[in-house]
C-alpha cells in the first residue's frame, strides 16, 4: 500500500433523531477497488454524503492527516475528494470537451471547438484516453450512452485530479459490455487513487472488488475480501431471498 489513505472512524449521521449511519468504520487505500454494499436503506449513500460534506456527520473521516468532517463541500472538493451520483450530473447540452473544460475550471465557447483538439490540455487528453471518450470530444453529452455519461463524470473527476473517487452505483442501468469496461476503468484509475464504489450489483462487486464493507441498517455487518464476506453467515442472512443473493454466480 502506498500513498494517502481515507480512514473513516465511527461515522454517525442522524436525520431528526433517525440514525441512518450508526458508527461506521472502514478505510480505503490507493491500489484497491473498495466496495460498500448493503440492502436498500443500509446507509451507503449517506456515508458518502457525510464524507463529502453534503450531510452533517460525527466521528471522523480523514484523508491522510486532514479531517474532512466539518468542512464545507467546496473545501472537501479542493482537498481532492470527488464523487458521482446515482444519476449522472453532466451538462447535456454541452459537448464532452466543454463538460471537461468546466470541470477543469476553464470555459471554451462552441466556436472554439474547431480548434479544440490542438488546444486540449494534457489533463483533459489523459482523462479522455483513460475513460475511452477520446472519439466523443465534440459529442453533446446528452446523446452519449448511459455508460458513456458515467465515464464522462469519472473523467471530470480525473481532470480535477481527484485523489479520492466516491462512486455511487456507477454501473446501474449499464449493458454487460459497459459494466466490464467500467470495471476495467476502475481498476486502472485505482492504481494511483482511492476508489470507493457503492453498488447493488453483486456480480460486478465479485469481479472487481478488492475489499468489501457490508452495511446493514446503518452499521457494518461484515468486512473483508469478497470471499470472506460471501462466507459470512450474517451477510448470507441479510441477502437471503434477494435477487442478488451473495452466493450466486
Ligand atoms: N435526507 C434524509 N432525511 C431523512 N432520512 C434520510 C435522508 N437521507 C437518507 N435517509 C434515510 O437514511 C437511511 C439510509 O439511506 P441511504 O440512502 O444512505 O441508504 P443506501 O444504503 O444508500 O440505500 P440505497 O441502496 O437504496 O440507495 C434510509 O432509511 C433513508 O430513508
Amino acid at each position: 500500500m502506498t500513498g494517502t489513505s481515507l480512514v473513516v472512524t465511527d461515522l454517525c449521521v442522524e436525520f431528526s433523531g433517525f440514525v441512518a449511519v450508526g458508527g461506521v468504520s472502514f478505510d480505503a487505500h490507493p491500489g484497491e477497488v473498495r466496495f460498500l454494499i448493503g440492502p436498500n436503506g443500509a446507509g451507503k449513500t449517506t456515508c458518502i454524503d457525510a464524507i463529502t460534506g453534503l450531510v452533517k456527520g460525527t466521528g471522523s473521516a480523514k484523508l491522510g492527516e486532514k479531517e474532512l468532517l466539518g468542512r464545507q463541500v467546496h473545501r472537501i472538493v479542493r482537498l481532492g475528494v470527488g464523487r458521482t451520483f446515482q444519476t449522472a450530473s453532466v451538462f447535456d447540452e454541452l459537448t464532452v470537451l466543454q463538460n471537461l473544460d468546466i470541470a477543469a475550471g476553464r470555459h471554451r465557447s462552441s466556436t472554439s471547438l474547431l480548434r479544440s483538439r490542438r488546444g486540449t490540455d494534457p489533463s483533459i487528453e489523459l482523462a479522455l484516453e483513460e475513460t475511452g471518450l477520446t472519439g466523443e470530444l465534440a459529442t453533446p453529452a446528452g446523446i452519449l450512452s448511459h455508460g458513456q455519461k458515467q465515464w464522462l463524470e469519472i473523467a471530470m473527476l480525473l481532470v480535477q485530479d481527484a485523489k479520492v473517487l466516491l462512486l455511487d452505483e456507477p454501473v446501474a442501468g449499464m449493458s454487460q459490455d459497459e459494466r466490464t469496461a467500467t470495471g476495467e476503468l476502475l481498476q486502472r484509475i485505482a492504481a494511483k487513487r482511492i476508489v470507493v464504489v457503492v453498488e447493488h450489483d453483486m456480480d460486478f462487486m465479485r469481479r472487481y472488488a478488492t475489499r468489501v464493507t457490508v452495511l446493514h441498517q446503518g452499521r457494518v455487518l461484515s468486512q473483508g475480501t469478497v470471499a470472506e464476506v460471501q462466507a459470512d453467515p450474517r451477510v448470507q442472512e441479510v441477502y437471503l431471498g434477494t435477487a442478488d443473493a451473495m452466493t450466486e454466480g
